[in-house]
């Protein structure tokens, strides 16, 4: 790269002109013009400063690279001599600058042309109670150490759908739940499974096998929900195992030998050990959970269900299976052996937030007869278009420029962090969050001293070549990343982390979108835009958790704002976001009174970052990269509103810091092109280029995880295995 240089001695400094130095790239500047001034543009060699513009503070500056964007400088302290020997004989000793400040239009509160949502439209959206009438759990017929246990972990007063759907659950009847996100459908398993087990006599004894399987979608929601039954259960003979993707299972096999009774896993492991450990015995199994059954079916487990469900039958005979008899049959001294072959039918309960055609289908497959059990009142009117949502939760959009998208998230996340918040941030791809978790960490958290500006305030400066020393923590957060493409040792430990830290942020995937529960979590933000409607639903159910208030807030385009009329048809109303405190926040983090200014010095200190960090640069390539195909892999039914030929794929790659056009992009990550700075293409041919490559199934494309989403909800099982010999 050319670097020029210059430099005024004191008797030949022009007036008004200061000492700058000029760093030549390809790259064209931001044409940025003052307003009141009808001059021409700066030339290379015709540089003049302009102190009107420039404020008139601005004595002693040493040396300033101007980068070739007049609103950006770099300033490099004590690297003189550096300096000097990329010095070339183009140095333009008395150039002038033209340095201006003009308007750009404001990162926020812009009004947008072609706005269309209308913020009056207003609807009563579908309320449900989280709480019953004041009923508590030791009105229910349940043993009294479970209920001690649970009155000590602060469960007293029953949630509506405990309320409705325990008494059900504890007559043995097969079960469809429905209720809204965080009103505790946990317990209305957890709570009648134990109760049922510690009642049998004699004990349970660990050769008795498993009694009761509960599927879940992810190694989280096992975990979760693992450590929720063991927080319940006081009985020492009552063994709670789980079993999930990623885990040595070697060591799994073990723990079904020893003996399990209550076993929880994700579908796919689950399935895997029931075929290939002899020592899972599927023959005692009284109760099947299906929790977050939506979400099983979307993950498209439903094969593995269907088999799971199928393997467990086959080892059962057809006799009914009724714990409730079970337990008036306990004073007959019978054996363990003679209740479990008198009791051999399965008991089958499937648990969801949103009812899909899906799963009245998989309760059709999986239940004979079932009750259906809603949590929403009898004299509310049920539509199954409605999403209900907890009414806790404050649910905002804003609607950003494309290319400001990556500092308006920064912004957000500013303001999080003063407000120590506990933040989700959904993103669409594990290439997204890693190329963010690394940005932000390195380049958000810390700031140079100078907070991107020269000490006398003047003009802005990036941070190119500072070193540690100059830099300070800018933000008082942590910032954690969970994606399926991490170790299951990583992915707990973040897990673990997140939810025991007072504060923080933490980028996901959909990973976490279903049943996880982090009870403090009070702000949802969508990056990215879900890929259903009941994905929204399910993202925002991260906060406003039994009865907690939250908020959430959605980031839209321009091209994207349909998305509102369409919750708008699902009695979901959104409100536009006040963007004056993320203003106030990104200027005074930036410390530059202007926000367009502070806008552009936080946008080209990520650029300037990335460009010079290889690996970044890698990572935000492949992050875009995986952004295109995950978007324009949109399931038809959300094409209307998140659409890649509608978009501004030139300005979608500015939000991911790099400066190469979308095909220089995509040939980097295909191995044709190492890291430049080509001219961008024009926009059509771009998407067009863009959207042929996407089509090209290269080898590297395949072999590479740039894939969708979907791949992290890996259980662990490799394709195609070849049977394992049973032992
Ligand atoms: N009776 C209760 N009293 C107080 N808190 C409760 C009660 N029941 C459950 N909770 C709390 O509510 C939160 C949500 O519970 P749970 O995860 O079971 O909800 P959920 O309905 O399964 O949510 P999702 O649909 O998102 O999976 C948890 O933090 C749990 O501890």
């Amino acid at each position: 790269m050319t670097s020029f240089e210059f430099k005024w001695t004191k008797n030949k400094k022009p007036e008004g002109s200061k000492v700058i130095k000029l760093k030549n790239t390809k790259r064209k500047p931001i044409p940025i013009k003052n307003p009141s001034e009808d001059q021409e543009k700066p030339k290379a060699k015709n540089i003049e400063i302009n102190r009107n513009i420039i404020k008139p503070q601005f004595k002693e500056v040493e040396q300033v690279v101007f980068d070739n964007n007049p609103t950006s400088f770099i300033k490099r302290k004590g690297k003189k001599d550096k300096l000097k020997n990329n010095n070339n004989q183009d140095s333009l000793a008395g150039n002038k600058v033209e340095i201006s400040t003009a308007k750009h239009h404001s990162l926020f509160s812009e009004k947008y042309k072609n706005v269309h949502i209308n913020p009056n439209v207003r609807g009563a959206s579908v309320v449900e109670k989280v709480f019953s009438a004041g009923n508590q759990f030791g009105e229910l017929n349940i043993h009294k150490h479970i209920i001690s246990n649970l009155e000590k972990h602060k469960y007293t007063l029953l949630t509506n759908v405990q309320e409705k759907a325990i008494p059900e659950v504890l007559s043995g009847k097969n079960c469809l739940i429905r209720s809204q996100t965080g009103s505790g459908k946990t317990l209305t398993y957890a709570v009648p499974i134990l109760n049922t087990l510690v009642n049998i006599t004699p004990k349970l004894q660990r050769t008795d096998g498993v009694q009761a399987i509960v599927v879940v979608p992810t190694r989280e929601l096992a975990l979760q929900t693992h450590e929720l039954f063991n927080k319940l259960n006081t009985f020492q003979w009552i063994i709670i195992g789980q079993i999930c993707g990623g885990e040595n299972r070697k060591t799994e096999k073990d723990k079904l030998r020893r003996g399990v009774h209550v076993l929880i896993g994700t579908p796919g492991r689950l399935l895997d050990h029931m075929l290939h450990t002899a020592a899972f015995n599927v023959k005692h199994v009284r109760c099947l959970v299906l929790d977050e059954a939506d979400r099983l079916l979307d993950m498209g487990f439903k094969k593995d269900i269907v088999r799971l469900v199928e393997e467990i039958d086959s080892h059962k005979g057809n006799s009914s299976y009724d714990p409730l008899a079970m337990l008036k049959g306990q004073k007959a001294s019978k054996t363990n052996e003679e209740k479990t072959t008198q009791n051999d039918e399965r008991q089958t309960l499937l648990l969801s937030a949103t009812l899909t055609k899906g799963i009245a289908e998989l309760a059709d497959f999986t239940m004979k007869k079932h009750v259906y059990i809603d949590a929403l009142d009898e004299s509310a009117t049920t539509n199954p278009d409605h999403m209900i949502i907890p009414n806790t939760v404050k649910q905002e959009y804003i609607l950003t420029f494309v290319k400001h998208r990556l500092v308006t998230l920064s912004a957000f996340l500013v303001s999080k962090a003063k407000e120590n918040s506990k933040t989700f941030v959904f993103m669409a791809t594990t290439q997204m969050v890693d190329f963010h978790y690394e940005l932000f960490t390195k380049y958000l958290l810390k700031m140079p001293i100078n907070k991107g500006k020269l000490k006398n305030g003047d003009v802005l400066l990036l941070d190119e070549e500072d070193d540690s020393d100059d830099e300070m923590q800018a933000l008082d957060m942590e910032i954690f990343k969970l994606h399926g493409s991490m170790t299951q040792q990583e992915r707990k430990a973040v897990f673990n982390g997140f939810r025991k830290a007072e504060k923080g942020i933490l980028l996901c995937t959909d990973i976490a979108a279903r049943g996880i529960d982090v009870p403090e979590a009070d702000c949802i933000v969508q990056y990215t835009g879900p890929q259903s409607d009941e994905d929204y639903l399910h993202r925002v159910g991260r906060t406003g958790r039994a009865g907690k208030s939250g908020s959430a807030i959605i980031f839209l385009t321009h091209e994207e704002q349909d998305f509102i009329p369409r919750l708008q048809n699902h009695k979901v109303f959104l409100k536009e976001h006040d963007t004056t405190l993320l203003d106030k926040n990104l200027t005074e983090f930036m410390d530059e009174p202007d926000k367009s200014e502070a806008t552009l010095a936080l946008q080209r200190r990520y650029e300037t970052a990335i460009a010079k960090d290889k690996e970044l640069h890698r990572k935000a390539c492949f992050a875009y990269s995986s952004w295109s195909r995950f978007y324009s892999g949109f399931p038809i039914k959300m094409k209307s509103v998140f659409d890649l030929k509608r978009v501004n794929i030139g300005h979608y790659v500015t939000s991911f810091g790099l400066q190469e056009s979308p095909t220089t992009v995509a040939r980097i990550v295909r191995g044709q092109a190492t890291k430049s700075e080509p001219k961008r293409l024009n926009k059509k041919l771009a998407n067009h280029m863009d959207n042929v490559e996407l089509k090209i199934p290269t080898q590297k494309r395949s072999r590479k995880s740039v894939g969708s989403s979907t791949s992290e909800f890996s259980s662990g099982l490799t394709p195609a295995r070849k049977k394992q010999k049973k032992y």
